[in-house]
């Protein structure tokens, strides 16, 4: 397990292209027939994803040793959202189809969690947010249908786009987890601009649906100490409650957003004014 420590905002505006990478930057989300996992000290987020192409993942008995409980979902809960082909998982005796676009909530204390792939010419790509938990709430499936859109912007400011809320308590109750996906539509290529931040949550960004020579400027920092990251197909940014969390695309692009803190109030954001930008 990759782990990150927190990090002042006053340390992360000294740092160079590398050190802002290594910090913020989670670059291998996807090997075949392997989880992989960050975990950040910021609010215990963990990161990752599960790609089964030739047989099916199970996370081992030993992550628990990471966690320091018995089991890896002992006291977490476990957020998921398919990005790849058709998944089965196994989460101890109930089974759920997790198809394309489709999210899965897992609740605090289950301990068999299988993964795998329908088809193994078209893998599932599993990507996840999982965060300390206090109570056991039921695991639910969430297809796109059930999910809570919203569609904000306007082609001439470069940011039409939809967010479909999957693990918002709208939907189900998740002990802290908040999850959904964004999408741009073609020629629209900024997200989450005007920009804010949320002092209380802090949030992870994953972005996908791009091609090999699409980049995405991430724009991160204290709203006047800006900082941009280059960010390719499937890479995950840590977003600290200070920083600015914002990109603009090549392209369109979709990406997964999670958070976790003190409340589940989507709306509750700090917006920057565009005036204070630096
Ligand atoms: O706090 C909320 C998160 O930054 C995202 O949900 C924002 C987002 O997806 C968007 O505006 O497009
Ligand atoms: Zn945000």
């Amino acid at each position: 397990m990759d782990i990150r420590q927190p990090l002042h905002s006053e340390h992360a505006r000294t740092l160079d292209t590398e050190g802002l990478r290594r910090h913020f930057l989670v670059e291998d989300m996807f090997l075949p027939d392997q989880a992989t996992l960050t975990y950040s000290q910021i609010d215990r987020i963990i990161v990752g994803g599960v790609m089964p192409v030739t047989r099916p993942v199970t996370f081992a008995p030993e992550l628990g040793k990471h966690t320091g409980t018995d089991f890896f979902l002992q006291r977490r809960e476990l957020g998921l959202i398919n990005i790849g082909g058709a998944a089965r998982v196994l989460v101890d005796d109930q089974q759920f189809d997790v198809g394309p676009r489709e999210a899965l909530y897992i609740g605090q204390g289950a301990r068999i969690l299988e993964f795998k792939s329908v088809d193994s010419s078209q893998p599932a790509k599993l990507y996840f947010n999982c965060a300390p938990a206090h109570t056991a709430y039921p695991h639910r499936k969430v297809t796109l249908a059930e999910a809570s859109p919203e569609t904000l912007g306007s082609p001439e400011t470069s940011n039409r786009r939809t967010i479909y809320k999957f693990l918002v308590p709208d939907v189900l109750p998740t002990c802290q987890l908040l999850m959904g996906m964004t999408q741009l539509e073609p020629g629209s290529l900024w997200n989450t601009m005007p920009t804010h931040t949320h002092d209380r949550r802090m949030e992870v960004y994953f972005y996908f649906d791009m091609t090999e020579n699409a980049v995405v400027f991430h724009m991160l920092g204290e709203p006047t100490q800006t900082r941009h990251l280059v960010v390719r197909n499937e890479q995950a940014v840590i977003s600290p409650s200070w920083s600015i969390h914002s990109g603009v695309g090549t392209q369109a692009y979709t990406f997964i957003w999670g958070m976790v803190g003190e409340n589940q109030v989507f709306k509750d954001m700090d917006h920057v004014p565009m005036t204070a930008l630096r």
